[in-house]
């Protein structure tokens, strides 16, 4: 869907994107992960032609972007920004319609994709339709902020730290319902955050940058478990043990799991599920034991036989 070769640019003397090569597939969500000032930002603007690249080539479902008109190229792309970008003298109807209106649809067309997405997003059309952007919270603002970005229906979402300006609290809750959303489910996203939960949270991919370069691009368990340099190893030092939890899921964890008899008493959880997942469930119940199904198969385990099994597996 999206394929960026040998990408690089340069803001003076600095070379701020250094030979990015990778593909996004249609329906991934790739990640760029990175510390400040590693680049993030400027790739994805490169993406959307926000930005011109200095070498390299960029192509969306195998066009080169260079050759399309950039109106026509953005109309594929909705944009989600860290703080909304809402027009602050346009109601959140007028700002969730604008794109819309711009490619010409009738009023009936667009007040009814409007009021649909208002409520996908929780917002009720009678309450918050005619309010403006200031008039809302912080979460409700990035709710329009990502309603406008799919009112027209693009195949691909650039979202840059689309949920950073929230709170911690604030800011899990929105995400986990709007990357919930069937709408965005068959979407192209490439997304930027310096949040490493987030990235393990929301990304099929991760491409870990550093000064322009990427350090490693990959599943989540790739770059946790198996890290390509020393930087990678050391970027996620701090969160390992959580994440590792949470990348194992139990169906890795199977084979390394004891076969005792199922406790038929015990609830059941399916083998798609983290290994985290398994473990809080213990946690908050202790001294019970948890069946695990993979298959039409079942195994019980409880807290030492789980912590166990993720010791087996990291030594195989
Ligand atoms: N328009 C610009 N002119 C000059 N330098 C720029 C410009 N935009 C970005 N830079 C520089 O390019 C580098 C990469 O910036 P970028 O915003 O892409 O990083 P980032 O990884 O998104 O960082 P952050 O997480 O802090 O937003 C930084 O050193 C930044 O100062």
């Amino acid at each position: 869907m999206i394929t960026l070769s040998n990408v690089s640019k340069k803001f003076g003397a600095r070379t701020v994107l250094d030979d990015i090569s990778f593909t996004v597939a249609p329906g991934e969500v790739l990640v760029l992960l990175g510390t400040s000032g590693s680049g993030k930002t400027t790739l994805l603007r490169t993406i959307n032609r926000l930005l011109p690249v200095d070498s390299g080539r960029i192509t969306v479902k195998d066009q080169d972007i260079e050759s399309m008109a950039p109106e026509l190229l953005r109309r594929q792309m909705g944009y989600v920004l860290q703080h909304h970008g809402l027009f602050p003298h346009y109601t959140v109807a007028e700002n969730i319609g604008l794109v819309p209106g711009l490619l010409g649809w009738d009023k009936h067309r667009i007040q009814q994709r409007v009021h649909s997405l208002l409520e996908k997003i929780h917002l009720s059309p009678a309450e918050h339709a005619a309010l403006y952007p200031a008039q809302l919270s912080g979460g409700q603002q990035q709710r329009v902020g990502l309603a406008r970005a799919l009112a027209a229906q693009p195949p691909i979402l650039l979202m840059d730290e689309p949920f950073g300006a929230l709170d911690p609290v604030t800011r899990y809750h929105v995400r986990k319902e709007l990357m919930s959303l069937d709408e965005i489910r068959d979407k192209t996203i490439v997304l930027v955050t310096h949040d490493v939960e987030e990235a393990f949270a929301l990304g099929h991919r991760i491409c870990l940058l550093h000064e322009g370069r990427i350090q490693q691009l990959g599943r989540p368990a790739e770059l946790l478990l198996r890290p390509a340099n020393d930087f990678v190893q050391r970027f996620f030092a701090a969160q390992r043990l959580s994440l590792e939890w949470k990348t194992i899921d139990l169906k890795t964890l199977w084979p390394y799991l004891p076969a005792a008899a199922p406790d038929t008493a015990a609830p059941v959880m399916h083998a798609q599920q983290s290994s985290w997942d398994a473990l809080e469930f213990l946690n908050a119940h202790s001294g019970t034991t948890l069946n695990i199904e993979e298959g039409g198969a079942r195994k019980s385990v409880d807290s030492a036989g789980l912590i166990n099994a993720i010791k087996q597996y990291k030594e195989a």
